[in-house]
């Protein structure tokens, strides 16, 4: 076991290697283009050097290692033998074992999940504390001697002020959270877990975690990550990066399918029944209305001659294609390449030889047909019919129908403004012409939000690959948003998908979990009880002669102390709030920012404040469920003011305060 100086000449060992590895990339880009046997093997590894020698210049520097396992006797199969474990693995000196091993690596495993009832071989477990790079400290904890203690430097990183973008959390993985982050890549599962249980975080790590351990099939599949709106992946853009991974996706699900710019609003009627699933067999059925029955034969010209296929056989062949459920492009491309088969019987019966270039002639012919008993079509060609209300069928009541039919229907499908909600609807139809790109995994967060609908746009891009699903159903503010898990799971195209809770807080101080949870009761949501990581913390509500003057002196007083201040309000006293704010210098910057209640979620500041609750929970049909996303985003302070009365389910407790 090293000392503390040991340790820092460690730290400079690691710091060599690094600059060896970064050379080494480099050195290989030049001689990779120029060794390789062929063009396309030269650009290809070329291009795999180059991404490699990237990834390691423009990784953030932070400290090479944060943990150090150290393996008794008694180990099988690392007996005796210690490993500095950290963000990415660093080679050692003249081809030696690394002096770093990746934290997804099996053996960094025992990090996590050793304990004193169970050390897994392990006889100390090293923790190291870190100023910016400087390392300061380290605590061990003697596992095999059934030593094992709230570590003090892990009790730092949890409780330390946040400022700026979200981190990596991987120094301080909890053994519950590792048993997600490790999960099957073929397993599906779904989190749920109270505000700040580390759903994000989890799900993030876990994608890097998957591209280490499966790296090849899911560079190939690729892995996308979708969150509720920019501001959250602004917030958590620099995760994945900070954990060595440049390429996966990033995005929201509005932004996957903006097929069509939106330039229209629905009203809230309209937008609950677009997003409903029984719109999918609404789309379905005017897709598949468009498909006629034949009602005369084909006849093919060749030459002098005209081939013709019946019209009992061309029905045959429309019906049998029906039946195998394909998507409607490849149907049409079934039927054309049928119709051409039973031509090219015939003429080989007569002796013709069909070569490709006949094929092709025939299959121009067989086109008129093909377009008037199988057409073509585009997905807004479709919809639009669907809105103007062309396609009336027993699916919908008339009331639904009268909601999301346009008043007055756009000329043609060129002038068609669509809404947010038509994006998802476009999408399904696009899907059942011609299946879109599918993920080798996909993680959804918010998912508690997503509408049915938006659930089978998901589906369609994991059919083939898995899913990790993170969300809260008490955070849940669409008019849509679930009520079960297990209903989501099947929407989503997993059915058998495991749904595993989280239960220990991580951001919001036990104070504040307190008053959140008085409004858990009246959300009506099933959700299991969380405990705070955190006795820290501070919670005042303060009632205000005027909203503006508590807010301005709230935001004075909490500028005082260290972190992010993040003024949360209704999204129409957000303009009234800025300015407020803004006559008495306070500007929103680097560290405050004023927010409106819509926008928060999945976001954290070190002190919150949120102004006028009765106003947050009043905006709105889900508008306790928005406020109890505002009340959690709080890392080591809440306050709370108001002018008007507090709503009533949160003031029994907050007078208590
Ligand atoms: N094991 C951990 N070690 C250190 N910090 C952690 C750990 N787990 C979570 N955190 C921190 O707790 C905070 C909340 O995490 P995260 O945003 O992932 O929670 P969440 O469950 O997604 O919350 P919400 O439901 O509010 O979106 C973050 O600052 C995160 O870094």
């Amino acid at each position: 076991m090293g000392t503390l100086e040991d340790e820092k000449q460690y730290v400079e060992r690691c710091t060599a290697g690094l600059r060896r590895m970064l050379e080494g990339a480099r050195d290989n880009v030049i001689v990779g283009e120029s060794v390789a046997g062929d063009r396309y093997s030269a650009e290809r590894l070329g291009r795999h050097l180059k991404s490699l020698a990237k990834e390691l210049s423009e990784e953030p520097e932070g400290p090479p290692f944060f943990g150090r396992l150290d393996f008794g006797q008694d180990s099988a199969e690392h007996s005796g033998r210690a490993y500095h474990i950290g963000r990415r693995h660093i080679t050692g000196e003249h081809g030696g074992p690394p002096v770093v091993i990746d934290w997804r690596a099996p053996v960094a495993r025992a990090f996590y999940r050793a304990g004193a009832r169970d050390p897994q071989g392990v006889a100390v477990r090293r923790r190291f504390g870190w100023s910016g790079t400087t390392l300061t400290s380290f605590e061990d904890e003697r596992l095999e001697q059934g030593e094992e203690g709230k570590s003090r430097i892990l009790a730092a990183e949890i409780e330390r002020p946040r400022v700026g973008p979200m981190r990596d959390i991987v120094a301080t993985i909890q053994p519950e959270q590792d048993d997600l982050v490790r999960a099957d890549l073929d397993a599906s599962i779904c989190v749920q877990g109270a505000p700040g249980t580390g759903k994000t975080a989890v799900g993030l790590h876990r994608a890097a975690y998957l591209l280490y351990a499966h790296r090849q099939r899911l560079e190939r599949s690729g892995v996308l990550v979708l969150g509720p709106n920019r501001a959250f992946l602004g917030y958590i853009s620099a995760v994945l990066p900070a954990l060595g991974e440049m390429e996966v996706e990033q995005t929201t699900l509005e932004r996957l399918l903006a097929t069509v710019p939106v330039t229209a609003v629905d009203s809230e009627a309209a937008a609950i029944v677009k997003h409903d699933a029984r719109m999918a067999e609404v789309l379905r059925r005017a897709l598949y209305g468009r498909i006629g029955k034949p009602v005369e034969p084909v006849a093919v010209p060749d030459g002098s001659y005209r081939w013709r296929v019946t019209e009992e056989e061309l029905r045959r062949i429309v019906d049998d294609t029906r039946r195998e459920s394909l998507p409607y492009g490849v149907g049409r491309e079934r039927v054309q390449a049928r119709v051409v088969a039973a031509i090219r019987r015939q003429a080989e019966a007569r002796g013709q030889t069909a070569n490709a270039a006949w094929t092709r002639r025939i299959a121009r012919g067989v086109t008129p047909f093909l377009d008037a008993v199988w057409p073509a079509v585009k997905p807004a060609e479709v919809l639009y019919g669907v809105l103007r209300g062309d396609t009336a069928c027993g699916v919908l009541t008339d009331a639904e129908w009268a909601a999301i039919t346009w008043a007055k229907p756009p000329r043609s499908v060129k002038t068609a403004k669509w809404t947010a909600a038509d994006l998802v609807l476009l999408d399904e139809v696009a899907g059942l012409i011609e299946r879109p790109r599918g993920y080798g995994h996909v993680i959804l967060d918010e998912a508690q939000d997503l509408s049915p609908m938006e659930c089978r746009a998901v589906a369609r891009r994991s059919e083939h690959g898995s899913l990790t699903v993170l969300g809260d159903l008490a955070q849940g503010t669409t008019p849509w948003a679930a009520s079960s898990w297990p209903e989501r799971m099947a929407l989503l195209g997993k059915p058998d998908g495991q749904v595993i809770a989280l239960t220990t807080g991580f951001r919001v101080p036990a104070a504040v979990v307190e008053l959140a949870n008085t409004l858990l009761t009246a959300l009506d949501v099933q959700v299991p009880a969380t405990r705070s990581y955190r006795s820290d913390g501070r919670l005042r509500v303060t009632e205000a002669a005027g909203l503006e003057k508590g807010v301005v002196e709230a935001v004075r007083e909490a500028l005082a102390f260290e972190g992010s201040v993040g003024v949360i309000a209704a999204d129409a006293d957000v303009e009234a709030l800025t300015s407020a704010l803004g006559d008495e210098g306070l500007k929103a910057d680097g560290r405050l920012s004023v927010q409106p209640a819509s926008l928060v979620k999945g976001l954290e500041y070190d002190h919150v404040i949120v102004a006028e609750p009765a106003a947050i929970a009043e905006a709105e049909r889900r508008g306790l469920n928005r406020l109890y996303v505002a009340l959690t985003r709080a890392v080591s302070r809440l306050d709370v003011v108001h002018a008007r009365p507090l709503p009533p389910q949160l003031s029994r407790s907050a007078k208590a305060s």
